[in-house]
């Protein structure tokens, strides 16, 4: 468990992190969003103890870092895959690190096994690429075997092979009850990796919630219906007090009333209303359906809304997918 209270950093002026309050709880891979220069890496490295916060305190099961007599014992951590000596081999770096917190010299060779660097543990680490070097970072991390693990962008640099590998090896270390909190700009990784989010924007908490959550609350999710009368659906739908929009993805085709000859359907593209009430008018007012299907939004839509006035380094407004 990792414990936030009123965690704020600043720098001069400028908040980094401000007042962040939360608990990321074991058994679970809680992803950590937010723009570039949101604070990720600035509360991250307070947690570890490598900044001293302004304000506030971060937790390891219930104690500061300073407090942990072998930290690596009871949390591990990827911030920076290249802060390894580049001329010590990754077997020389990892046996160093597990002589200092009194882990056994044995636990070298399995965390090389572990992490699939065991043919090349006698070369040295600068002569890595830079998905070698990220495993090397991850062996580390898991050397004292802790229960608590954060990593800083993990796949990035990993070809799909290690990525795939990576969301694995996340997935089983949550199953086996430990905390994983881990950074990611990628998405659609997020999606696929994580049970819980916390979004943090220009140093504030967006959201921290699950996965699924996140995604529910966008805006972004729609209900498309293929109907052999759309203008006659469009226009009643139009009608409806609650604030919904409706678009004819199809329009071009559609003649004159918007009406169809033919049975071949015409497509809507509903947001801002349920699924269930659709249904229902489409029932009152004898439409046919050919489809009736929820759109969900991807995780990268929700993160947009989520996150669009938070933007710090923006290069202007991101553009919208079409419905
Ligand atoms: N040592 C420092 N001195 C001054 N400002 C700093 C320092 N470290 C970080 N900052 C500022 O604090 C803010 C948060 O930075 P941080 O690196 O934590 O963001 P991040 O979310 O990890 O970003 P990224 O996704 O780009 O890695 C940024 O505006 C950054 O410029």
């Amino acid at each position: 468990m990792i414990t936030l209270r009123g965690l704020t950093k600043r720098y001069g002026d400028k908040a980094a992190v401000s007042d962040l309050s939360l608990e990321i709880a074991p058994g679970k891979v809680t992803g950590f969003l937010g723009p570039n220069g949101a604070g990720k890496s600035t509360t991250m490295r307070m947690i570890l103890g490598l900044d001293r916060p302004t304000a506030g305190e971060a937790l390891i099961g219930g104690r500061p870092y300073a407090a942990l007599p072998r930290p690596l014992t009871e949390v591990g951590a990827l911030l920076d895959a290249k802060a390894v000596h580049p001329g010590r081999s990754a077997r020389a770096h990892l046996t160093a690190m597990a002589r200092s917190n009194g882990i056994p010299v044995r636990r070298v060779d399995e965390v090389l096994e572990t992490v699939g660097l065991t043919a090349v543990a006698g070369r040295r680490a600068g002569s890595f690429s830079l998905g070698m070097g990220q495993r090397l970072g991850i062996a580390g991390a898991l050397l004292g075997d802790p229960r608590v693990l954060m990593f800083d962008e993990p796949v990035n640099g990993l070809d799909p092979d290690g990525v795939l590998w990576v969301r694995r090896l996340m997935r089983s270390l949550a199953a086996e009850g430990r905390t994983v909190f881990v950074s990611s700009h990628l998405m659609s990784e997020m999606q696929l990796t994580a049970d819980q989010l916390v979004v943090i924007g220009k140093g504030r908490l967006l959201a921290d919630a699950p996965v699924t959550e996140v995604i529910a609350a966008s805006s972004r999710n729609a209900v498309r219906i293929r109907t052999p009368r759309p203008g006659e659906l469009a226009a009643r739908l139009a009608a409806e007090p609650m604030p919904l929009q409706v678009t004819r993805s199809d329009a071009g085709e559609l003649a004159g009333d918007g009406e169809r000859a033919d049975e071949r359907a015409g497509e809507l593209i509903v947001t801002g209303a349920p699924i269930e009430r659709i249904g229902m008018i489409c029932h009152e007012i004898g439409v046919p359906l050919y489809e009736l299907s929820p759109q969900e939004a991807s995780l990268e839509e929700a993160y947009m809304e989520l996150t669009g006035t938070s933007v710090e380094y923006g290069a202007g407004a991101p553009q919208k997918a079409g419905v």
